[in-house]
């Protein structure tokens, strides 16, 4: 039988960016678009590994398929962290991406240009039937803008600026984005963690 995946994401933004990822794995990725009945798992976690260890677990015992759950974030240094967790619903439970963006623009007016740096953290958790569950972690350095500049990506990409790039998130080709995002760092230590827990699986 074909090997399949869950990513366990309702975020169509987040849903593209696995399906390229994956495209050179050898391996059937779904996500929560392809199961409109999955159970809606509260993020009540206090750091992104618990809220991404939830989603993963939840889904993965609804469905007994192997289950990779994103949880993920801006962490603005000069905001003490935030909005961390509270990212996605950071203007409020609707999940408004442009709202947020507002949000954070309006509290950073008076931050001066050499005190925004920020960062993008990505947590995955792999949940697998009768198997612990494991996380991994990326990160991608950048600084915040006082505007909005590039239509690509989602989320905070168009006001997240990548000093190397000289370009924003939202300005990079989306096979640009996925060499170099929290995600795609994050999705780089998947293969040998995969690997490690189906050869110790198969020593049993
Ligand atoms: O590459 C990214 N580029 C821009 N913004 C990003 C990125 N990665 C995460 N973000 C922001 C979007 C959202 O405001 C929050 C994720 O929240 P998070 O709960 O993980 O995802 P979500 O609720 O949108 O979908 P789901 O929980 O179904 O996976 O961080
Ligand atoms: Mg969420």
């Amino acid at each position: 039988m074909e090997k399949q995946v869950i990513i366990a994401t309702k975020n169509k933004g987040k849903a593209k960016e696995f399906e390229k990822m994956f495209s050179t794995f050898h391996i059937k990725v779904k996500t929560l678009l392809d199961f409109p009945e999955a159970i809606d798992v509260e993020e009540t976690g206090s750091t992104f590994e618990e809220n991404a260890i939830l989603k993963a677990e939840t889904i993965s015992q609804q469905y007994n398929i192997m289950t990779i759950a994103d949880d993920s974030g801006l962490v603005i240094d000069a905001l003490d962290g935030r909005p961390g967790i509270y990212s996605a619903r950071y203007a409020g439970e609707e999940k408004n991406d442009e709202a947020n963006i507002d949000k954070v623009l309006a509290e950073m007016i008076d931050i001066p240009n050499d005190d925004r740096s920020a960062k993008f953290y990505c947590a995955l958790a792999i949940a697998i039937p009768g198997k612990e569950t494991i996380t991994v972690s990326g990160t991608c350095e950048g600084e915040i803008l006082r505007e909005r500049k590039g239509n690509n990506g989602f989320g905070y990409d168009p006001i997240f600026f990548i000093k190397d790039k000289g370009q924003t998130m939202a300005e990079l080709p989306s096979e640009e984005k996925n060499r170099i995002s929290h995600r795609a760092k994050a999705v780089d230590k998947l293969p040998s963690i995969l690997q490690n827990l189906f050869f110790l699986g198969d020593q049993k």
